[in-house]
């Protein structure tokens, strides 16, 4: 009775056993056992699928030659530290892996410390396969960049374009109101720039456009903020300086423009602006009143600057 009992007892165990050890085999993710040295001391088919290698070529190494150089030591370290630690007692970690074939992965690696029947630790560790949806997650960002680029950014100059230029320009006029700062804007206009189109055609003429934004650009500070707010006319924010800085800023500028010559055919293009200052006591918008100063530059004649 006592015997049977006893047998009962030893068939179950070996049964349970048995199951469990068909789990971890079948089971649709990879699973692997490493020793105290980060050897791999058990893994399963999913993992030896996953990695195209056999079981008999990965028992025995070490698990880091999976790992893409860049974060071998780091996870060979973390590797030691968890199996020596006793605070952590799992964690999870997103790395990149490279198979039997070169190809590179990226997987989540959970991880659970366990003991060996040698009463030494081991790391057991889970992976799941990420790499689609990384690449997903990748295509994404890049698509929304893209949107928010075309969403802010003139497609000819890369400039902020008027409409992300206004916005700006009201956060800067907040920012100076709330803690009294300066804040300069300058609007400038390419002169004559339709004979320019007209002698060299439109593609000449936004070769113009592109280098004498970038020349304006090397030529300001790089807290200043270039726009564009439509066809040859661009925005300057100036945000902690004050009108004659800013008066002084956009001299060099015109001086540099009219110094350098552009694109292959050497033209010369000579820019008018108009200053202005923010002031909460001036009720007309600073934007209107740069650009009154800048027709004034006009009519006198261009290549100047005259302050509102
Ligand atoms: N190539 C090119 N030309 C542009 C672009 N946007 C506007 N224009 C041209 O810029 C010229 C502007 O002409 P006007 O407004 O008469 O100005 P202007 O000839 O510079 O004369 P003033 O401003 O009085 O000095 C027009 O010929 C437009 O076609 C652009 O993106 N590329």
């Amino acid at each position: 009775m006592i015997d049977k009992g006893l047998d009962n007892i030893y068939q179950l165990f070996t049964r349970t056993r048995r199951n469990t050890e068909n789990i971890i085999k079948t089971a649709p993710v990879g699973i692997c056992i490493t020793d105290p040295d980060g050897c791999f001391e058990m893994v399963n088919a999913a993992y030896c699928h996953f990695y195209g290698y056999s079981e008999e070529e990965l028992l025995g190494k070490h698990f880091s030659m999976m790992i893409a150089p860049a974060d071998r030591d780091a996870l060979t370290r973390r590797h030691d530290e968890f199996i020596k630690g006793d605070s952590i007692q799992d964690f999870r970690q997103e790395c990149e892996v490279r198979d039997k074939q070169g190809d590179v992965h990226t997987i989540i690696a959970e991880a659970a410390r366990i003991e060996g029947d040698d009463g030494r630790p081991r790391q057991l560790t889970f992976i799941v396969d990420i790499t689609e949806r990384k690449q997903l997650e990748e295509r994404l960002k890049q698509a929304n960049e893209r949107l928010d680029h075309l969403a802010h950014r003139d497609e000819l100059t890369g400039l902020f374009n008027r409409r992300a230029g206004l916005q700006r320009l009201g956060e800067e006029e907040q920012r100076s109101k709330r803690y009294g700062n300066a804040l300069s804007i300058a609007i400038f206009d390419l002169d004559s720039f339709k004979a320019i189109n007209d002698t060299y055609g439109h593609g000449i003429g936004d070769d113009v456009l592109r280098e004498v934004t970038a020349l304006v650009g090397q030529t300001l500070r790089s807290t200043d903020i270039q726009m564009r707010l439509g066809g040859e006319e661009f925005l300057i924010i100036m945000p902690e300086v004050d009108t004659q800085a800013a008066e002084r800023a956009m001299e060099r500028v015109c001086e540099a423009i009219a110094d350098a010559r552009f694109t292959c055919q050497q033209i010369h293009v000579t820019v008018s602006a108009g200053v202005a200052c923010y002031a909460e006591t001036i009720h007309r918008c600073i934007l209107d009143r740069a650009d009154g100063a800048m027709y004034r530059a006009k009519e006198a004649g261009g290549n100047r600057v005259v302050v509102a």
